[in-house]
């Protein structure tokens, strides 16, 4: 279980201030698929960079018990280091911490999560974009985290691509059941992952909503229509959705 209690990031800015966060209480169970939406600026990178330790908070503090869970980030661009293979790059983060047989064995089985087995050998420039965020995620997954966070990871990707992105993530999430951070603008896209739709404004959680729909989804049926127009209107501020978190 992660607890966020009362996590604020402030940042100072040619003597401006700037609250990127502010008063964030969240309860992260196990498992869960939770997906940030909110309008450019509203905090949901600082949100994920806080819980991949990436900075420190200004308030409040993140709870786990068992300590730091391991963490995997994905972000919008892979960023593959280009003199090094598909399978040198996934398995780039541990070199030195684990043996070179244990590296072998679990990049081959990330690699084959994402269906890049074939592709091990190849060089990213070699590589269409669907495939580079494939990398992109195996390079998370191979750290077997127990926190995936990403960040609008399929955002550059085309539709058909990133619907079949999509797929893939959950049942990777299926299989594996790491806690699961998603950052995106793409209100379908939350709809067809979450379990948990929360919505940011001005640095703050101001909604969230549930989504009870059994997976796969399927983005024409008319209950997820009807969840994906209200989280479009809460995000447009047409309707109220229900309370933060406690
Ligand atoms: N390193 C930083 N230094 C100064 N200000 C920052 C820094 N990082 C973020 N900010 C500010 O904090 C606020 C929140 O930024 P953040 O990147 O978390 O928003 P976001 O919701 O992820 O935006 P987007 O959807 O455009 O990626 C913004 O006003 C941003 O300018």
């Amino acid at each position: 279980m992660l607890e966020l209690r009362g996590l604020g990031k402030r940042y100072t800015v040619h003597d401006r201030e700037v609250v990127a966060l502010a008063d964030v209480d969240l309860v992260l169970k196990p498992g869960s698929f939770t997906v940030v939406v909110g309008r450019s600026g509203c905090g949901k990178s600082t949100l994920l960079r806080l819980l991949a330790g990436l900075t420190l908070p200004t308030t409040g503090a993140i709870h786990h018990n068992g300590g730091r869970p391991k963490v995997g980030c994905v972000f919008q661009e892979p960023r593959l280091m280009p003199w090094l293979t598909v399978a040198g790059n996934v398995g780039f983060g541990l070199v030195g911490k684990v043996t070179k047989a244990e590296i072998e064995a679990r990049v081959e089985a990330a690699l084959a999560l994402v269906g890049l087995s074939d592709f091990r050998n190849a060089y990213p420039d070699q590589l269409s974009g669907g495939m580079a965020s494939r990398v992109g995620l195996a390079r998370a997954l191979v750290l077997e985290p127990e926190l995936l966070l990403l960040d609008e990871p399929f955002a550059a990707l085309d539709a058909f691509t990133r619907r079949g992105l999509q797929g893939e993530l959950t049942d990777i999430w299926l299989a594996r059941r790491p806690t699961v951070v998603f950052v995106t603008h793409d209100v379908e896209e939350a709809v067809l992952l979450a379990d948990e739709v929360l919505h940011m404004d001005g640095g703050r959680i101001i909604g969230r909503r549930e989504v009870p729909l059994p997976r796969p989804r399927d983005a024409t049926d008319r209950e997820f229509v009807a969840l994906r127009r209200a989280i479009l209107d809460d995000l447009s501020g047409r309707a109220g959705s229900s309370p933060p978190p406690a």
